[in-house]
């Protein structure tokens, strides 16, 4: 035991002096070479870089503060030799990551991802063959052309969030992240979650945020220096590497469990529309042709048949939704009831046009959106206001570019700061504010402002937005016909103050607040009784 921590001591102290001679050449070649500079940035050391000085907190307005103080729309960073650029402006994300997406495509490599058995979820995959043939079925099963199909999902979520906030309001925040991982464990697999103590739920919320946590600049000093990984779980500082297996044991549980429902379901004839129940009946043909395709480009399915990645592929491509898709949305949710609680006036509005358009006797359905453009822009302020992904998810290019004369070599991760885009105050007048006005024309209809940031850039960008979309509004909608939402009350009645705050991680969302949910009348609450 002893011979194997000497033999792991070496090995740690190997790889600093590598890491510290590695750092070291890449300073000399910077001062040899009349290459541009790279983006401007806090100062950089010998072996760690920038590190150092990397926000630990609210990054994504820490970068704009640096963008003001280096006069530049990119910043950027060194840490342990790899380089990170942060593009702080539309104008910017526009050209790099729109542009010339070609070359900002790829995704940086992640240890500690690695460890914990994601390397099967599309946002983490590298930009290669085996990421287009899951895009391409992902586009196929989830996409604009098939969402309207999932319609029956959309309206039950709806009716199933307000059933549950009418007999809970208390737990609101609970029922709003349950309301996306229900939409999104029904979409994946037709699975029904339960309200309390789901066990396809916690598993995957523990697993998710332990994978999330993992991606973030800095988070783990095994992302930076993966030789690292080698060394065992018990040397100091190499805490990451158990919690990454635990979350690997934990993903497999979940990976395998709901398929072989869908499968039964199928099998008697009760299946109803699911990304998986859709793979596995009606994309069979489409899906053979593309994994033929997979096969023929090679080397990443080497060693496997058809068959066998047809049948993971199947079990693991449903799981990318949840991921994917209950954090954002559920994020969003609460932001929508955090801005609505502060802003009752906006209630009102909305709550004024629904009635109008869609009266008092039942929900208000998709059909319905183009006449109810007061409740559009509530969800465009929403997520424009507090962005659910401020910094989106890192890309890497594949190749050298220059951009306003700085060098962003290939290799580079190259973050969006969806958050610096959706506040800058040039576009957006008073960006901290709530205003879903800012999102209407004089004559009411909705401006041509979707505030596309949101949903991340170029050949990454979100696959799922239009089902997220759609999900949001009819959810909001829903809400707004039945409730109003007001500050809640102390003991002795006085109004208790809502904080502007927000959780920070990969994705964000309210600190926890307290706030009340009340039938808007005895119609509404009738309207509410009356679902199934
Ligand atoms: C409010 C809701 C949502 C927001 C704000 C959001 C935002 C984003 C952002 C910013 C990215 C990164 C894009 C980039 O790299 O530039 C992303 C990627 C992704 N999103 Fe969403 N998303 C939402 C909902 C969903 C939903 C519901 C799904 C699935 C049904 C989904 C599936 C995905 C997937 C699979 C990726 C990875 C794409 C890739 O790397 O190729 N998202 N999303």
């Amino acid at each position: 035991m002893s011979a194997q921590l000497e033999n792991n001591h070496i090995l740690f102290l190997a790889t600093l002096a590598f890491g510290g001679l590695l750092a070291a050449f890449t300073v000399a070649k910077r001062w040899h070479t009349t290459s541009p500079p790279p983006p401007p940035g806090p100062p950089s050391y010998p072996l760690i870089g920038s590190w150092l000085s990397l926000p630990r907190c609210a990054p994504w307005i820490a970068y704009v503060k640096w963008s003001r103080d280096y006069d530049s729309d990119l910043v950027s960073f060194n840490a342990f030799g790899q380089r990170s650029v942060i593009v702080n402006t539309a104008k910017a994300a526009q050209v790099l990551l729109e542009q010339r997406s070609a070359i900002y495509s790829d995704r940086p490599t992640w240890t500690v991802i690695d460890l914990s058995g994601w390397d099967w979820f599309l946002g983490f995959m590298p930009y290669s063959e085996r990421w287009r043939v899951r895009r391409r079925i992902f586009r196929k099963t989830l996409g604009e052309q098939v969402c309207p199909e999932y319609r029956p999902i959309q309206y039950k979520m709806a009716e199933n969030m307000i059933k549950w906030l009418y007999s809970d309001p208390k737990d609101f925040q609970r029922y709003m992240s349950l309301t996306a991982a229900w939409l999104t464990l029904s979409l994946a697999w037709g699975y029904d979650a339960k309200p309390h103590d789901d066990p396809i739920v916690e598993k995957t919320e523990v697993a998710v945020a332990m994978a999330v946590q993992n991606t973030m600049p800095g988070a783990s000093v095994l992302n930076e220096i993966p030789l690292l990984s080698r060394l065992p779980h018990w040397f100091p500082g190499m805490g990451y590497k158990l919690r990454a297996s635990e979350c690997k044991t934990l993903t497999n549980e979940i990976l395998h469990g709901p398929i072989k429902a869908v499968k039964q379901s199928l099998a008697d004839g009760t299946a109803g529309i699911s990304i998986a129940s859709k793979l596995l009946r009606e994309g069979g043909l489409d899906f053979q042709a593309e994994m033929a395709i997979a096969e023929s480009v090679g080397s990443v399915f080497s060693g496997e048949s058809g068959y066998e990645h047809q049948i993971r592929d199947v079990a693991n491509l449903p799981l990318f939704v949840y991921p994917a898709g209950a954090e954002t949305t559920g994020g969003t949710l609460h932001f929508v009831v955090h801005g609505l609680v502060l802003n009752p006036h906006v209630q009102r509005c909305a709550q004024e046009e629904i009635d109008r358009v869609v009266g008092r006797g039942r929900l208000p359905r998709l059909d319905d959106r183009p006449a109810l453009p007061y409740v559009g822009a509530i969800l465009r302020e929403s997520m424009r206001w507090h962005t659910v992904v401020p910094l989106g998810l890192p890309h890497k290019t594949t190749e050298d570019d220059i951009y306003d004369g700085y060098l962003i070599p290939k290799g580079t991760m190259v973050f969006g700061n969806i958050w610096a885009i959706t506040h800058d105050p040039e576009k957006y007048e008073d960006p901290t504010s709530f205003k879903p006005e800012r999102f209407l024309q004089n004559d009411g209809t909705l401006n041509d402002d979707e505030a596309p940031a949101v949903f991340g850039f170029g050949r990454r960008v979100c696959p799922g937005k239009c089902i997220a979309d759609s999900s949001l509004w009819i959810a909001v909608a829903s809400l707004l016909a039945v409730f109003d939402l007001n500050l809640a009350k102390d003991g002795d009645g006085n109004m208790i103050p809502v904080k502007d705050a927000v959780t920070e991680g990969l994705t964000s969302r309210p600190q926890p607040f307290e706030c009340s949910i009340v039938p808007r009348d005895s119609t509404a609450e009738a309207l509410i009784k009356s679902l199934a």
